[in-house]
């Protein structure tokens, strides 16, 4: 079926990308090639008239955990993080502007020059006018994390859906990266993956997503076309959500 034809299920999304995803094959830093297949996989999205916020991650560059246990100042660690994630919203929208998909970075921390300085209002704005906001240097503080500034703007901007773009598939009874007999699930409520502790998403994160009732997809993103198969409603990954389905 051609994308034109697919109705998008979902009005307003907020998309979060993992840092380490981006990474491809390399151990650091950003592979022009996956930038530029996440911008075709989001440019279907604008093309069937999705409204799209994103938050990407900054674990291909650095985590303020991993630098302090290493030595360094945390709170210096974690300011470190949230400028990682403002380099990959760069790279995202200069991939982005090159499909010809009007792009905003706006960043938590104030960067006068470089990138817009996050106002709710205005992001709502360029989300109702088609353009792309990012959404850069996570929540604006240490000790938080890209998956709960993910939930807290996608709240804030009144997004239908929050969809987790990551390594693996969907959520599991513990990590399939460790653990080859893991059992994947398609549907979790929030309380379950609460008491269960799956670590696919931070706790903090989970208990915003529960406390606003917003549904939550986990979906593999190197899978070419999950993205467009879960926003026109297929049942791809796992749902967490406040109900059973
Ligand atoms: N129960 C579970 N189900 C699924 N994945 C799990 C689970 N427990 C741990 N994980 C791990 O969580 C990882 C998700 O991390 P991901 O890299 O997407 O997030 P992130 O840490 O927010 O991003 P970044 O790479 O930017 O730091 C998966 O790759 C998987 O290995
Ligand atoms: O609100 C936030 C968000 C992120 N950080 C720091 O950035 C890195 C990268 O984010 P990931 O979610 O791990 O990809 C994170 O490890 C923190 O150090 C932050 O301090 N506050």
């Amino acid at each position: 079926m051609p994308v034109n034809d697919r109705q998008p299920k979902y009005k307003r999304i907020l998309l979060k990308l993992s840092g380490e995803a981006l990474q491809g094959s390399n151990d650091f830093g950003i592979d022009p090639g996956v930038l530029d297949r996440m911008a075709l996989e989001i440019g279907q999205l604008v093309g069937i008239g999705v409204q799209v916020g994103i938050v990407i991650g900054g674990g291909n560059l650095f985590r303020g955990a991993e630098l302090s246990a290493a030595g360094l100042d945390r709170v210096t660690g974690d300011h470190m993080g949230m400028l990682a994630t403002v380099m990959n919203a760069l790279a995202m929208r200069d991939a982005l502007e090159r499909s010809n998909i009007n792009t905003r970075v706006m960043s938590s921390i104030p960067m006068s020059g470089v990138v817009e300085h996050y106002d709710h209002r205005r992001a709502m704005r360029h989300l109702s006018e088609g353009d792309v906001v990012i959404f850069s240097a996570g929540t604006g503080n240490p000790f938080f994390t890209t998956d709960s500034a993910a939930c807290l703007r996608g709240i804030e901007v009144d997004v239908d859906a929050v969809l987790k773009a990551t390594k693996v598939d969907g959520v599991y009874d513990k990590d399939p990266v460790k653990h080859s007999d893991a059992v994947k699930f398609e549907h979790l409520t929030y309380d379950e993956v609460l008491d269960r502790k799956l670590g696919v998403m931070d706790l903090t994160a989970i208990c915003l997503v529960r406390d606003q009732n917003m549904p939550l997809r986990v979906f593999n993103m190197n899978k070419p076309g999950a993205l467009l198969s879960v926003v026109v409603g297929s049942n791809e990954g796992t749902l967490v959500s406040g109900g059973q389905q």
